[in-house]
């Protein structure tokens, strides 16, 4: 047994290469994360356990994945094969690209488009959405070239496209100046977590945004943003924003204008330049811990990784030891903030191509934006009646602002608590962004329009980004050999064999990524996860602000006990609407859709299972609950062999978990839906239907 365990041939053939470079005792490690693997169970184990294979695993990643810019991944081809200039001039250098190898347009139009909208059910909420946007406006925009590309959708597909042909510039490429890999990109925003969002990314971008009194930043009478001449937001990043993400902005703004506020008056000799440099400390640490402790958990609801992301903040030891005592006792027990020094386990800290990849959560923006009546007086369990839907490209831009101070902040933040937004899944690509208006890097309109889904498979394609199977093995998980390793949807895997046969190394990163199986509770893929398990640390534990210099005499004591008094978004929102969540928040965490039951909370549940816990699982008595109407029930059936299907209707979700099974087990249905399923041709296992 021993020897079959530790033989080669217990590893994939496709990962035994990355052994060779391995110490002994990282071969070990790795032997233990493969073997878990191999039985897809690391989600399941008891929560220290998984919190065991997290830990082998980022350990990993630090040692093996970390390079300063991708290395190439070209492909090689038999130039005896095309020894003949072909039409589109491909293969006249000895690498092809493939860059245009299947056609975007042809992805974008057969799987990515969105047929109808499919909601992340109750677990994230649009201002989660706005959110994830508002960090990665924190952290990265690629530098572009003055070259323009043009792509020109295949006559196959020409006619479903809404732009036929479109033109982007190309990303600026830079030498690294090592011989392996000669080519990077630029990053132009800073990559450090520090608020550049709201802050800008240089000095005039700083200078812009500052009222030099008191230490403030500037923000208009109605608590939003305030506006240049051109009506465009005055703010640390204004490309390519909209209302729910200048929403943010503003009240990221307030935040650091009531920080100026609370150190005045503790410290009344500090001068403006004091007052914003501490406010600004201050204030990108509580986005920091909200986006660690609070959107990630709700983002990966399982037990094991509300224990991983607490104790990547607070340590094993948890909160309250660590507010007694302080950081003693090193990165696993008083976790990574308040380290000693900054770890960038040798590699300078950026941000890898790698992850701007799997953040392209695009799929996450709905169609429309339903605003509710915050002013009547009629609302159940804290549920606003429904005024009015806006599309979502009446949202966008200065067109956004001006409709955003027509509805005001408030109403704005509560309709987004109470919008679930999309599902991250094939088919669920917002169709308005296949024909966007794009800004410049100063928040103006582009003349010519985009197809974004077409364009993202182009980025990944031109950073040499791997394609999916090639990123699994990078990331030492176990390969897909068949499209049925992928997903059971069967739909799915047709569409996938119309357009890379079956060829899986073919595979784009952006489809394999939105077509994987899913762990229960978690709204990305775990090829995703495995990105943020080691960058969402790095972020952490490379800046000298969250590490070295994460004390009182950097902060101000008050600064930091600020800091460590905020542990939620919903902190932030009460300290700026005192009324709000009260009124119409039942839920516990803000990223949650706010009509949902709250949750309690066992903070590092080391004793439980790791599994996602059930949340908003909970069977129900459906009897005299309705089905918003007929269609949405035919079509719930017509797709119920997806994975996870959800639909949303006034009061209840329903979620269908298709098996192999034909027989129906149906739980607590009301005899209605009950007689309904059983007519159904779909064979269906289990069949749930959850609030
Ligand atoms: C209305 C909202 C949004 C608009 C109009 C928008 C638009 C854009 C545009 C035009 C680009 C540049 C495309 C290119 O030239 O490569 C981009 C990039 C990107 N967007 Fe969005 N986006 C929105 C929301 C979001 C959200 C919610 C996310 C969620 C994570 C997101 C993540 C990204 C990422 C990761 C990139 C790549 C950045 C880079 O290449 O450096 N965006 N977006």
């Amino acid at each position: 047994m021993a020897y079959s365990l530790f033989s080669s041939s217990f590893v994939h053939p496709q990962l035994r290469p990355i052994l060779a470079n391995m110490s002994l005792l990282d071969t070990i490690i790795f032997y233990i994360i493969h073997l878990v693997d191999k039985f897809g169970a690391w989600h399941r184990l008891p929560v220290l356990l998984g919190l065991a294979y997290l830990g082998m695993r980022r350990h990993l990643h630090q040692r093996y994945n970390l390079l300063h810019v991708g290395g190439s991944k070209g492909q090689k081809y038999d130039t005896e094969e095309f020894s003949y200039r072909t039409a589109d001039g491909k293969c006249n250098h000895p690498i092809n690209d493939l860059l245009l190898e299947p056609h975007p347009s042809i992805i974008a139009t057969k799987l990515l488009e969105r047929r109808k909208f499919i909601d992340c059910g109750k677990q994230f909420n649009m201002i989660a959405c706005s959110w994830i946007q508002f960090m990665i406006h924190d952290w990265i925009d690629h530098m572009e070239d003055t070259q323009q590309v043009e792509i020109r959708a295949p006559d196959e597909v020409a006619e479903g496209c809404p732009l036929k042909s479109f033109k982007f510039y190309k990303d600026k490429k830079v030498h690294t100046g090592s011989a392996k890999p000669e080519i990077g990109f630029l990053n132009s925003r800073t990559p450090w977590w520090d608020g550049s969002v709201i802050y800008g990314n240089n000095n005039d971008g700083m200078i812009k945004v500052r009222t030099f009194k008191d230490g403030k930043l500037k923000i208009s009478g109605d608590g939003l943003l305030e506006h240049d001449e051109k009506g465009i937001p005055i703010s640390g990043d204004v490309r390519n924003c909209w209302a729910g993400f200048t929403l943010l902005q503003a009240l990221f703004v307030k935040e650091h204008n009531i920080v100026c506020d609370m150190l005045k008056e503790h410290y009344p000799d500090f001068d403006d330049e004091k007052l914003y440099r501490h406010a600004r400390l201050v204030t990108s640490g509580v986005i920091a811990k909200i986006h660690t402790i609070d959107w990630t958990v709700e983002l990966l609801k399982t037990d094991t990784l509300l224990a991983g992301m607490r104790i990547n903040w607070y340590g094993f030891f948890g909160k309250k030891i660590k507010d007694l005592i302080g950081h003693k006792f090193g990165p696993v027990c008083s976790g990574l903030v308040g380290l000693q020094k900054p770890r960038d386990h040798g590699i300078l800290y950026s941000l890898t191509e790698e992850f701007v990849s799997v953040y392209r959560m695009h799929s996450l923006l709905p169609d429309k934006v339903i605003l509710v009546d915050i002013r009547s007086a009629t609302s159940e369990n804290k549920c606003p009646p429904l005024q009015e839907e806006v599309p979502m490209w009446e949202m966008i831009g200065k067109q956004g602002e001006r409709r955003l101070a027509k509805i005001g902040m408030e109403q704005m933040l509560v309709s987004m608590g109470h919008q679930s937004c999309g599902a991250l899944t094939l088919w669920n690509y917002p169709s308005w962004m296949r024909n966007l208006v794009a800004h410049d890097v100063d928040g103006e309109d582009r003349s010519d329009r985009v197809d974004m889904a077409a364009l993202e498979l182009y980025r990944d394609r031109e950073r040499n980004v791997a394609r999916y199977n090639e990123f699994r093995r990078n990331l030492l998980m176990i390969p897909i050999s068949t499209w049925e390793d992928l997903t059971n949807d069967v739909e799915v895997i047709e569409a996938l064999r119309e357009i890379y046969g079956d060829d899986v190394e073919k595979l784009d990163l952006q489809v394999g990524l939105h077509a994987e199986k899913k762990i229960k509770g978690f709204a990305i893929g775990e090829t995703a996860f495995f990105i943020f398990l080691l960058i969402a640390s790095r972020r952490l534990e490379a800046d000298r602000f969250f590490t070295t210099n994460f004390n009182s005499r950097t902060y101000t004591e008050k600064g930091l006990e600020w800091v460590n008094k905020t542990e939620t978004l919903k902190d932030v929102i009460d300290r700026h609407f005192p009324e709000m969540t009260e009124k119409w928040m039942r839920c516990s965490s803000a990223f949650s859709v706010w009509s949902s039951d709250p949750t309690s909370r066992n903070y590092i549940p080391l004793g439980k299972s790791g599994e996602a816990p059930h949340l908003y699982q909970r069977s129900l008595d459906l009897a005299g609950c309705k089905l918003r109407d007929v269609n949405e029930w035919q079509d719930m059936r017509e797709r119920a062999n997806r994975p996870t299907l959800r639909t949303d209707s006034h009061n209840i979700s329903v979620k269908i978990y298709p098996t192999r099974e034909s027989n129906l087990r149906c739980q607590k249905i009301s005899p209605h839906v009950t007689s309904d399923l059983t007519n159904s041709p779909i064979p269906l296992g289990r069949i749930r239907l959850f609030s």
